[in-house]
Parts: C-alpha cells; sequence; structure tokens
C-alpha cells in the first residue's frame, strides 16, 4: 500500500507512531507470514522476527514468504530477505532462535513497543506473556485452529494475562479404553502409535502421555493382565527378522490378546463381542493384493490390504532397525524407532494396525491421510484463518499504539456463527493469577559470590519480609523456614541463571496480612565490584497486601487506561438484539447482504475502524 494511502486512511498521529515504533514478531510459521507481511506493509519502522525452526516442505501451502528453494533454511532469515523486498526501507532484523534462549532477556523485550506473538506452543507463549508483563510491554496474542481464531491484546496490570485462564491440555485416553476396550477408531490409532509401536520397535513406555494409567480398584485387575500381554509381545520382539516374526505379531495382538478378552462376560453386555482374525484366512484373501495399496492414502483400504500393508510395513521397520542395530555402538543407547507422522513406515503401519483392530472391535476404518490427520494431532491449518487474524493483530496493536486499551479487544474468528468475527472487550487481570498478579522486583547477582543466603538476607533486610516466606523456582521449592540446608549454596549452582524468575511467596498466616506473591527478576552482573553485595536490590517493588477473599474485587471493576474500565461481556450470535453490529467503541462490524441474501457464505464483513473501512471477504 502507497504511504500516503496509508496515511489517509489512519491519519497522520497513528502514522508516525507505526513508522516510530520497534516491534517484535514471535514466530514465522503461518500467522507469522501474514502478520510480517501486513507489518511491513503497514509501514512498521523496526521489526524483529525470530524464529526456531528452518522451513519444511509442508509449510509451503500457507507460509507464502517461502518458495520450494527455501526448504531447509531458517524461516526467520528467508522471512527477513523476502519481506524486505516488499518494502526496502523497512527496517528488519532476524534471530533463528529459540525466544526461550536466556540472551532474549527481560530488557531486550523490554526495548519493544509491541510484541507478537505468532506461535504455536503453550510453552513458548507463556514466556513471552511472562517476559512481557516483567518488560511492560504490550503484548497482542495470536492463535489459530482450523477455521477458529483468536486475537488477544495483553497489558500488564490493565488486561487479562495468557495465564489468567487455564488452558487446556492436550486429551488422554484411559489405557483400559485404548488396550481393552476401544470404541472409537482414534482408540485403535493411539493404541497402534502408543503402544504397539513402541513394544517392537521402541522403547516401551510404561506411561506414555496419552494414556490415562490411574489405576482404580476396578481396573487393577485389568492393568496388570495388559502388563502380562506386553511382556509376552516384548519376548516375540526377540524373534524379529525371523520368518515368522510377523506372524507372531500378528496371532498374539489380533488373535490370543482378543480371545482373552472375549472371555471377560462383563465387557460384552452391552456391546459386539469383537472377532478374532484368522492370519493363514487372509493371507489367502491377499494373495493378489501388492504392497503397493500402501501409497493409496485417501481411500480406506480393504481387511486384506491393511493385512498386507501390516506385513510390509512390518517387514520395512524391522530391516530398519536391524541396520540401526548394527551400526550403533555397545556404548550407544539401541535405537529405536518412534512414529512420526511424517515417517511413511510408521504411519503405513499404524494405518494397517489401527484398522485390523477397528475390523475387530467393529469400528470404522479410515484411510492413511486420516490416520495421519488423527495421529498427528493435525488440525489442518488454514491460510485465510491465519491471513484473517494476522490483520486483525494489526488492528489490535492500532489500539495499542494509540493509548486506546479501552477499545481494545478479544477478537475470535468463528465458522459455525452468524458472523465471522467476533469480540469481547478484554477483561481486568484475575486477581488470583500466579503469573500477572504478583508484584514484581528485580535484583541483580554477582554469579561467582552470591549464595542463597544473600538473596535471602536481601529479602528480609531490604523487602521487609518476616521468617515465613518461600522462594520457588520453576515450580520448586529452594527456601523455606525448614528448607534452609542450601543457604550456603551459590546461586548459579543452584541453577539460577541471568534473568531466572523466581517467586517469594508470603507464608505470614493470614491474620498477619500476608503479601501477595512477589516475582523477581534476577540478572547476572558479574562486574559488580568486590566492595558492593553479592546480591543488590535494583528498585523497591511495591508489594500489597493479599485481599482477603471477601474484598477481591468483582473482576468487572477493574479499571484501564483513560478512566473507562475494560468491562462487558461477550456479544455472540443470538445475544444482543440488532444483529448486524457486534464490535462496540468505534469498531462497529456491520454484516451486508453479499450475492447471497440469506445471510450465507458470500457476506462480507465490514470492520469500520475510525478512519477508514476495511472489507473483509469472509
Ligand atoms: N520457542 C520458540 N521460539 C521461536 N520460534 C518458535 C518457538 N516455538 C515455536 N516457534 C515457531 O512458531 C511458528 C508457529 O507457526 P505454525 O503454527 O504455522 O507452525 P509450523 O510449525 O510452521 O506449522 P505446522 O506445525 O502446522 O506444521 C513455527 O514456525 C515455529 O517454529
Ligand atoms: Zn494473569
Amino acid at each position: 500500500m502507497r504511504a500516503s494511502s496509508i496515511k489517509r486512511s489512519l491519519g497522520v498521529e497513528l502514522t508516525n507512531s507505526i513508522k516510530q515504533s520497534r516491534v517484535l514478531l514471535v514466530g514465522a510459521g503461518g500467522i507469522g507470514c501474514e502478520l510480517l507481511k501486513n507489518l511491513v506493509l503497514t509501514g512498521f519502522g523496526e521489526i524483529h522476527i525470530i524464529d526456531l525452526d528452518t522451513i519444511d516442505l509442508s509449510n509451503l501451502n500457507r507460509q507464502f514468504l517461502f518458495r520450494h528453494e527455501h526448504i531447509k533454511k531458517p524461516k526467520a532469515l528467508v522471512a527477513k530477505e523476502v519481506a524486505h523486498r516488499f518494502q526496502p526501507s523497512a527496517k528488519l532484523e532476524a534471530y533463528h532462535a529459540n525466544i526461550t534462549d536466556s540472551q532474549f532477556s527481560v530488557d531486550w523485550f523490554g526495548s519493544f513497543n509491541i510484541v507478537f506473538n505468532a506461535l504455536d506452543n503453550l510453552a513458548a507463549r507463556r514466556h513471552v506473556n511472562r517476559m512481557c508483563l516483567a518488560a511492560g510491554v504490550p503484548l497482542v496474542e495470536s492463535g489459530t485452529t482450523g477455521f477458529n481464531g483468536q486475537v488477544q491484546v495483553i497489558e500488564k496490570g490493565k488486561t487479562e494475562c495468557y495465564d489468567c485462564n487455564e488452558k487446556e491440555t492436550p486429551k488422554s485416553f484411559p489405557i483400559c479404553t485404548i488396550r481393552s476396550n476401544p470404541t472409537q477408531p482414534i482408540h485403535c490409532i493411539v493404541w497402534a502409535k502408543n503402544y504397539l509401536i513402541p513394544e517392537l520397535f521402541g522403547q516401551s513406555e510404561d506411561n506414555p502421555e496419552e494414556l490415562d494409567t490411574t489405576e482404580d480398584a476396578d481396573n487393577a485387575e485389568e492393568i496388570e493382565e495388559l502388563r502380562r500381554e506386553a511382556q509376552a509381545l516384548n519376548e516375540i520382539r526377540n524373534s524379529m527378522g525371523s520368518d515368522d516374526f510377523t506372524r507372531k505379531v500378528f496371532e498374539k495382538v489380533f488373535r490370543d490378546d482378543i480371545e482373552r478378552l472375549r472371555r471377560v462376560e462383563d465387557m460384552w453386555k452391552e456391546r459386539t463381542r469383537p472377532d478374532l482374525l484368522d492370519y493363514d484366512k487372509l493371507q489367502e484373501e491377499s494373495a493378489s493384493v501388492e504392497p503397493t495399496v500402501s501409497i493409496t492414502d485417501q481411500r480406506v483400504w480393504t481387511l486384506a490390504e491393511d493385512f498386507v500393508v501390516f506385513k510390509d510395513s512390518a517387514d520395512r521397520l524391522t530391516r530398519r532397525l536391524k541396520e540401526m542395530q548394527a551400526k550403533a555402538s555397545s556404548e550407544d543407547e539401541a535405537p529405536v524407532i518412534t512414529f512420526d507422522k511424517d515417517d511413511v513406515d510408521t504411519l503405513d503401519f499404524v494405518t494397517a494396525t489401527a484398522n485390523l483392530r477397528a475390523n475387530i472391535f467393529h469400528l470404522e476404518a479410515k484411510s492413511k491421510f486420516d490416520t495421519k490427520q488423527m495421529a498427528g494431532n493435525i488440525i489442518p491449518a488454514i491460510a485465510t484463518t491465519n491471513a484473517m487474524t494476522a490483520s486483525l493483530c494489526v488492528l489490535q496493536a492500532f489500539k495499542v499504539l494509540q493509548d486506546n486499551l479501552a477499545n481494545a479487544k478479544m477478537v475470535f474468528l468463528e465458522r459455525s456463527g452468524a458472523r465471522a468475527i467476533n469480540s469481547d472487550s478484554l477483561d481486568p487481570p484475575k486477581p488470583n493469577c500466579p503469573v500477572c498478579s504478583v508484584a514484581q522486583g528485580r535484583v541483580s547477582f554477582d554469579p561467582e559470590r552470591a549464595t542463597l543466603e544473600d538473596l535471602v538476607n536481601v529479602l528480609r533486610e531490604e523487602l521487609g519480609y518476616s521468617k515465613e516466606f518461600s522462594v520457588i523456582k520453576g515450580g520448586n521449592l529452594i527456601y523455606d523456614l525448614d528448607l534452609n540446608d542450601q543457604l550456603s549454596s551459590k546461586l548459579s549452582d543452584m541453577g539460577i541463571t541471568n534473568w531466572a524468575f523466581l517467586t517469594v511467596v508470603d507464608e505470614d498466616d493470614r491474620d498477619k496480612d500476608p503479601r501477595i506473591d512477589l516475582q523477581l527478576v534476577i540478572s547476572a552482573t558479574p562486574e559488580l565490584s568486590e566492595e558492593s553485595k553479592p546480591v543488590v536490590l535494583q528498585s523497591t517493588p511495591d508489594i500489597p497486601r493479599r485481599p482477603k477473599p471477601a474484598l477481591i474485587p468483582p473482576v468487572e471493576a477493574a479499571p484501564v487506561t483513560n478512566g473507562t474500565s475494560v468491562t462487558g461481556k461477550r456479544k455472540r450470535e443470538g445475544e444482543d438484539g440488532d444483529g448486524d453490529e457486534t464490535m462496540t467503541n468505534g469498531h462497529i462490524a456491520k454484516k451486508v447482504a453479499g450475492e447471497s441474501s440469506n445471510g450465507d457464505d458470500n457476506d462480507l464483513i465490514v470492520l469500520d475502524d475510525d478512519d477508514g473501512a476495511i472489507l473483509i471477504d469472509d
């Protein structure tokens, strides 16, 4: 877009602050590529891009800055190079690195006006959230899954942070469902991927994360039986490479184990008993099937085809493992093969064995393509969702730059509702959030000299903590009144390195009005002179008293900038009477009929953003 059009659309003041701002973009994947293009074309003066990954073939369908010749090159560097051509005057800086590295300190984060998260995992998002809170830098957090997208503006002390609300943890399945009583195709896929492959070709895992092994009285006996089954399979593993290896595996898992299950009367009162599979019969039925059928990935294979792919992929994996074992020296750890959705041998094996098992339990078989999605927990990434989400990030960033947080929103993209774009007012920080509703302090320490005792003394003498307090590092208690045996240890020997975060919890009784938790950012300053103390308080933080339960202010009432409170409920389909206007306060989203008058797929969204209208094709 020409600079003059931007100025006309956004106004002189905002255009200037955009030009003068220095922003950080974390992640140059699906959202990141779109966002970088938007930032460059909107005229952001200085953009730093960080991504730890290299470009993969599977990124090219949506990460449009990347081409075939870029495969294996660092995403951040290529993104910088390509985006630079859109706007040669833009100042771009790229880092092929992990954002959690200690070189990216609180001070470094603090050097940006806005940070944009375009990440794909919880750990990195949490880290950036914490760093931005510590540095006092606004964060525009975003994410997409399939057709859904979300953008959230986070500002310390003014809005909820990323951790104010609990996040869903990945789904796990009870072990008995996976091993004894599958009721959905996914249960068979998880069985093949997390039980059969590790038992045969990998390190047998007693408790892989997708299996919930919580034992209760009801299933303890069954779990014991399953352990015996796994042991027997492990013995079969020793015959790997012999002619009858695949037959032994087959007859164990698709006949003998099922035979045992069929005898557990209670299990089959409400559902059809599982069937047994016969190796010789399938051998006969599949005489004309070629192993190359495994290339067919969109169609569900027949049982005979599953059988052939099972044998063929088991042979391929056996050969591979034998080769790996032959190459490994005796000191190396025993080589293993683990499931990887992009490793065709393991994917073929999982598809075929999951389908054989699905047939036994009268469940639907899945194509190789579907199995890949399900086994790899893949939710298809949709370029349009990423593009729309990235554009919403920029619109929210405008509010941040204008210091107009009252009008910033949590924005949602949805396919199912009447509107593609919905928004919600930003809530104030949750008073009990362990990440943002804490006081913040900074100390520097001399890594050569500083001990835990030096730190404890600073907390007592300079911050006035009584005896009853504890110090926590990454969820581990490192000090309290009863755990004081490490007082003489050097902080650096305790894993407290530059830019570590510690939490100090006031353990005084409730009636003594304990303080809220204190988050201490520790920076190493080796140049601290011998005369100065080994631990130095950088600033004296204000550490308020913990609100009494009844006194915790209602969430709605917390204030934000310019005296306006950020309140209100999320408006959704059917919740407001007038239907057509969803985003309040200067952001008016109107639905206007497109080609189809029934408000379906061809509708346009008009985002009216104070200084100009933007059309978004739904
Ligand atoms: N700790 C981190 N530091 C830097 N970059 C990160 C970190 N964690 C994730 N990323 C990057 O964030 C980006 C997220 O993009 P996206 O969700 O499109 O994922 P992807 O890996 O490119 O694609 P997919 O997972 O769908 O194959 C990735 O490029 C990834 O490398
Ligand atoms: Zn929070």
